[in-house]
């Protein structure tokens, strides 16, 4: 008999001396294991030597269906007798260079591997094609949809060296440079690269994609400003797309604001708001300003999208919190298009088609995302994207206290003292809670509606407010405003608050149920504190004493990428992403990315190289053939 932990190779087993295998799947729970799958397969035949030479590792074939292990054992035997030995469509100078193993000998080597080491190497090709496809895929249709060779060239040229171009402050555009001046404190290094690095794209002809990633607090939002300032100075517009109005009203207030330090008043631009709540009297009136070009820069919800809004001279469309609009929502700012007279010099200078005098271009896409994600899954999710991150924060942030306590009754009057004492001290308390009401199913949840009358009578003298998901949006805006303000001192919300909310004297925060919740989103509200002078808490109520050892880990760090990478180890990419955002990450059969990181970055410099050799894949029939099979979307112009 023979039992082991399952890990991604034990599917492969040394054949034992007996016929019986069992292969188990066991869990850890607190001190003792606990079986939770098991696998029994009988090797019938012990004397074949021919399948299951002794000493050999073994396949382990799952048998759903009726399939029976054995009979599924046979099949592969028998497909892979007549496998042709030229069944590789990927250049050899590629498997080469990354040391894989040719495909038929993957096949070879998976189902009938001579050792563990020729396992692997069999593990790495097959998920080496998982992944090499997705990015051929993706990059062939950002080249398809480019005009001239100059453009195509251009973007694999920035694909393979990142981080080679800035732009230094000297040249950009006036606006930007008087924008910087005026900002009430100096950019941070990163900052500064990520700018720099930003505006290069935009003075390029051809339309930039980049995802720009920080951590909480980091200061995104003011890059993006600076983006905006740079293409507005130069005689174009600006959209900044955020998912709630919320954040929108924020935005544009906090955009004011900054221009109000402005000393030019000539060169102030324009900038109008544009929501679902706009009156629609003053919603035409904008979209005739966006129309004629009065108004350089439009912050607004996805009614910047609408058929009805047009541009006369989109340059720059922002998306923040870009994981929460569709492929298909980010991508209508594609249609906006401008006249480009830059590129349609450049066009005509370099272009072997000298009938693209005038070049209508898609704007320039800058998308933010405040959910630190590992660069592995940012290039499975968003492969079609540069990367800018934003690694340091600003200056002066007094790190935030984090404490982890049972929410039992005594961790309770603990948690209600410590929120008086900071109160008193003159603080603001968030609170938050998994649901708005309370549920019948889930009894041991609180819920921020109805903890408001207990809460507002315990801490009399202090004024509380509510804010969740379903209010009506003035009401919410109402809630936030009074927040701010100071008229509220306690804060009763849902996860509303988990992005972009900036109330930087808001010092401490208490979450309700915190084992709901994911860590890199635990990471994420914490960011709601400990963005101004105060030195600020953050309170991680757990109700469940096995959530205690996972949320550890928010107490000792503060780091959104470390924090974030243990989250994709613990729970995987699914839950790291939340469903929405998860929803748009490619099924991969074989490969695992927590742990499959490196070969995933090598597969995409392999696809580089393979366009750069041929960027209509002419050159390589075979591959084309094999990209058309796995993805064939991309080749249909989808
Ligand atoms: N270089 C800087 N120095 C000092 N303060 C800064 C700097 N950059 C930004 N800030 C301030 O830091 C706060 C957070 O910035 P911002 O809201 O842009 O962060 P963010 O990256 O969008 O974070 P989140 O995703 O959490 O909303 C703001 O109050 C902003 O004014």
């Amino acid at each position: 008999m023979h039992m082991c932990r399952m890990t991604t190779r034990s599917l492969l087993k040394l054949v034992p001396k007996c016929c019986l295998l069992i292969k188990v799947r066991t869990m850890r729970t607190n001190n003792h294991f606990e079986m939770r799958e098991y696998n029994l397969d009988v090797l019938q035949d012990e004397e074949d030597s021919s399948v299951h030479a002794q000493g050999r590792p073994y396949p382990i074939y799952p048998s759903k269906g009726g399939l029976k292990p054995n009979f599924l054992r046979d099949m592969i035997s028998r497909a892979l007798e007549t496998l042709p030995v030229n069944v590789d469509p990927i250049p050899k100078d590629i498997t080469l260079d990354f040391g894989l193993l040719c495909l038929r000998d993957a096949y070879t080597g998976i189902h009938r591997p001579k050792n563990l080491n020729e396992a692997d190497l069999a593990r790495k090709r097959l998920i080496f094609d998982e992944f090499f496809y997705l990015q051929l895929g993706r990059l062939f249709q950002m080249l398809e949809g480019l005009g001239t060779k100059i453009e195509k060239d251009g973007l694999l040229n920035k694909y393979r060296n990142p981080e080679l171009d800035a732009v230094f402050i000297e040249e950009w555009s006036g606006l930007a440079k008087i924008f910087l001046k005026a900002l009430p404190y100096s950019l941070t290094p990163s900052q500064l690269t990520a700018i720099s690095e930003i505006i290069w794209d935009l003075k390029r002809p051809v339309p930039m994609n980049r995802l720009l990633q920080g951590d909480v607090g980091c200061g995104k939002t003011v890059v993006a400003f600076l983006a905006c300032m740079e293409v507005i100075g130069s005689g174009y517009q600006a959209a900044f797309m955020v998912p709630t109005e919320l954040l929108a009203v924020q935005h544009y207030e906090h955009l004011h604001n900054l221009l109000e330090n402005m000393e030019e008043v000539h060169c102030k631009p324009s900038v109008a708001l544009l929501t679902g709540s706009t009156p629609s009297k003053q919603a035409r009136l904008i979209r005739q300003g966006l129309q004629t070009g009065d108004i350089s820069l439009v912050i607004g919800t996805h009614s910047l999208i609408a058929d009805s809004v047009e541009y006369s001279a989109l340059r720059i469309a922002v998306v923040d919190e870009q994981h929460r609009f569709g492929v298909i929502q980010r991508g209508r700012f594609n249609s906006k298009l401008y006249y480009n007279s830059i590129s349609s010099k450049m066009a005509s200078t370099y272009s072997d088609d000298s009938s693209k005098g005038d070049v209508y271009m898609a704007p320039h896409v800058l998308a933010m995302s405040a959910t630190p994600i590992p660069r592995t899954l940012a290039l499975a999710l968003y492969g079609d994207m540069s990367l800018t991150q934003i690694t340091d924060l600003p200056p002066g942030r007094i790190p935030i206290e984090t404490y982890l306590i049972e929410g039992n009754e005594s961790g309770f009057e603990k948690v209600y003292q410590m929120m008086l004492d900071e109160l008193e001290a003159g603080g603001k308390v968030y609170l938050v809670y998994p649901i708005i009401e309370q549920s019948e199913q889930l009894p041991q949840l609180r819920a921020a509606s109805a903890d408001l009358e207990s809460i507002s009578s315990r801490f009399e003298g202090y004024s509380c407010g509510l804010l969740h998901g379903k209010m009506k949006s003035d009401e919410k805006d109402e809630a936030l405003r009074q927040f701010r303000s100071g008229e509220t001192h306690i804060l009763l919300s849902t996860q509303v608050i988990e992005v972009g909310v900036d109330v930087p004297d808001a010092s401490m925060m208490v979450v309700m149920n915190s084992e709901r919740f994911g860590i890199a989103q635990l990471h994420q509200l914490r960011g709601r504190v400990g963005r101004g002078v105060r030195k600020s808490k953050c309170i991680l109520l757990a109700s469940t004493t096995s959530s205690l050892n996972r949320l550890k880990v928010l107490e000792k760090s503060s780091d959104g990428f470390y924090l974030a990478n243990m989250d994709l180890l613990l729970r995987g990419p699914g839950d790291l992403l939340g469903k929405k955002q998860s929803g748009h990450l490619p099924e991969f059969p074989v490969a695992r990315l927590e742990i499959d990181g490196n070969i995933l970055q090598e597969a995409h410099l392999s696809a580089l190289k393979v366009l750069g050799d041929s960027q209509d894949l002419e050159k390589f029939p075979d591959l084309k053939a094999e990209l058309s099979m796995r993805q064939p979307l991309c080749l249909l112009g989808d």
